[in-house]
């Protein structure tokens, strides 16, 4: 089907967004009024413009106040109206949206409003153009779809149509099935916006808080399958109004939009491969977080077991924990490789969400790694460890360790850049087909945090993603994005004596904590000796320890999840970021 996207759901002048839009892959823009008049561009130069760049413009939007207006007004509305016909010859649009009144003066007499866009219905079809009408949740008299859709239907004009919002139908209600029931060619435009479930004011939610489908919480897949069932042919159109894309970059954001598209249609999708979990997780590494990182390794009990044949990269293991430090950059997470049964089928479905592709690190006789970045530019790659792979690129040291109880990679945590967090929830859940596993808002020592954790089907490969609620403000210390890797344990006093026993300590834990959890809680017994953190669900408890942090982003936390405990031990973020801040301080005054 043809998309199209509104010029307000991106940032910039009109020519930035047309551009964004365009260079996405978008067939068509819908222009919101308010871009153009702010424009210098003459409509004629913005109409050469999409033209040159391949879009056509399906909608000009909106038209406020037209029906229910008192009949002293309607003079000056068919006159306003005139003008915006004439503005759109300009444009070339033949579409406009006008959208349900929301002025105190509005008469609530459907036969009125019926009267009315047919006199508006009537100039539109004089120039052979259409109105699309909209029902806005927080409409004065018309504010449900099925009250839009009863005046259309009274009014029985061909140049009148409906507008369906996606975003309108769905934060009022969730029985939208008897769209099927209203004829395809008279629903004229399909707006489509998600959004997460808030309760709060209608209007507020919907010029701040929509989001691109499958972003948020409403149904979108079921509701554009209600208007494509009753005949719709039109675009599929996202018109989303939202405080972070609307400041975000234009190009990143158009790219997130097409995907969101291309997810919801799932049309010739390749379908996303089962995981089983994360292969390795590479680190880059410095002359001073190098060696730190080799020691905390060893302290941890993994093995320098390989030596990549090319690249100055080690391999550490332990259990099915595997490890990449690549030298030359700052500590950081550069890159995570999932376990796919089938890499190539994982790749496919990754280049048709778009996800941008990597230049492939490899020289001949070694694995083809197939590699995206993820929306904060983290390498993802799909690989497949045995029988043969990836794993064979690295010469083995000979080297050999007892290990201390780590078994695997649990998760990794991820805080992602403030402007493309939804962005990054959307490329996970589509181009990896994984789910959400549980959402929550902390308040840490330097603001509101927001965190997501999601997984594939079989709990097998997860990712704790985070961003703060607002924009950082200035007392906030500058601290890049942390990022850490948690390792499960079987055995977490045993990993701690460990590294003990090599001198490394956890980060120490206020004794506040263990005083409030002791309160609510039967703990395990040595949990405050062990400097751990404690969470529990209905399924048993989680146990945590967290190492310092190794260069100024990156550290470890080890875990052991008793009785099948399923969450991430959310609630305690706030504590053990104040606990690396307070650690970090110590560092800093001792110099
Ligand atoms: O918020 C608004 O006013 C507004 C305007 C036009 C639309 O199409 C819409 O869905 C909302
Ligand atoms: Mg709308």
């Amino acid at each position: 089907m043809r998309t199209s996207i509104a010029t307000v759901c991106l940032s910039g002048t009109l020519e930035d967004r047309l551009d964004a839009a365009a260079a996405a892959g978008f067939d068509a823009v819908e222009i919101f009024e308010n871009d153009l008049i702010a424009s210098a561009s003459s409509p004629e130069s913005i109409r050469a413009r999409t033209q040159d760049l391949g879009l056509s413009i399906d909608l000009y939007q909106p038209f406020r106040d037209a029906e229910g207006a008192p009949p002293s007004r309607f003079a000056a509305v068919e006159r306003r109206f005139r003008a915006k016909l004439d503005l759109m010859g300009r444009l070339g649009a033949d579409t406009i949206l006008v959208c349900s009144s929301v002025s105190p003066d509005t008469i609530p007499d459907d036969a009125l409003s019926v009267a009315q866009l047919r006199t508006l219905a009537d100039l539109a079809a004089a120039r052979d153009m259409r109105i699309a009408y909209e029902a806005l949740a927080w409409g004065r008299h018309v504010s449900t779809w099925e009250h839009s859709w009863e005046i259309v239907r009274r009014a029985d004009h061909p140049a009148l149509g409906l507008c369906l919002d996606s975003f309108h139908v769905l934060s009022r209600t969730a029985s939208y099935q008897n769209v099927r029931n209203v004829p395809g060619d008279k629903i004229f435009f399909l707006q489509l916006a998600d959004a997460p479930r808030l309760d709060m004011d209608v209007l507020q939610w919907s010029r701040h808080h929509r989001l691109f489908p499958l972003q948020g919480g409403l149904d979108l897949a079921g509701f554009t399958r209600a208007v494509l069932d009753a005949g719709y042919t039109g675009p599929l159109s996202l018109e989303v109004f939202n405080d972070v894309f609307r400041q975000a970059d234009p190009h990143r954001t158009a790219v997130d939009a097409r995907r969101s598209l291309i997810a919801l249609q799932n049309a010739g999708l390749t379908p996303p491969a089962d995981l089983d979990g994360i292969a390795f997780a590479e680190l880059s590494a410095d002359a001073s977080s190098g060696p730190e990182l080799e020691t905390l390794l060893r302290a941890l009990g993994f093995t320098h077991s390989g030596q990549h044949r090319s690249k100055a990269v080690q391999l550490w293991e332990q259990g099915t924990a595997r490890i990449l430090l690549n030298s030359g950059a700052p500590a950081a997470i550069r890159a995570f490789a999932l376990e796919s049964t089938q890499p190539e089928q994982s790749a496919k479905r990754a280049e048709q969400l778009l996800a941008a592709p990597l230049p492939r690190r490899r020289r001949q006789s070694e694995a083809d790694l197939t590699a995206v970045a993820a929306p904060d530019g983290t390498e993802v790659f799909f690989v497949r460890t045995s029988p043969a792979g990836w794993h064979d690129d690295f010469l083995p040291t000979g080297e050999s360790a007892d290990g201390a109880g780590i078994t695997g990679i649990d998760h990794l945590s991820l805080a992602q850049p403030f402007d493309r967090y939804d962005e990054a929830a959307l490329f996970y859940r589509s181009v990896l087909g994984m789910t959400d596993d549980e959402a929550g808002e902390f308040a840490a020592p330097y603001g509101l945090i927001r965190t997501l954790a999601i997984r594939d089907a079989r709990r097998r490969a997860r990712i704790a993603l985070s961003v703060p609620v607002l924009r950082r403000g200035d007392w906030a210390p500058a601290v890049p994005h942390p990022q850490h890797i948690t390792l499960a344990t079987s055995d977490l006093s045993r990993t701690a004596a460990a590294l003990h026993t090599a001198g490394i300590e956890p980060v120490p834990i206020p004794g506040n904590y263990y005083d409030d959890l002791e309160a609510r809680l039967d703990l395990p017994a040595g949990l405050r000796a062990l400097g751990a953190m404690y969470d529990e669900d209905e399924h048993g408890h989680y146990l945590q320890l967290f190492t310092p942090v190794i260069g100024d982003r990156v550290f470890f936390e080890i875990v052991e999840r008793v009785g099948g405990y399923r969450g991430y031990g959310f609630a305690n973020v706030p504590v053990r970021m104040a606990a690396h801040r307070a650690q970090r301080h110590r560092k800093e005054v001792r110099g």
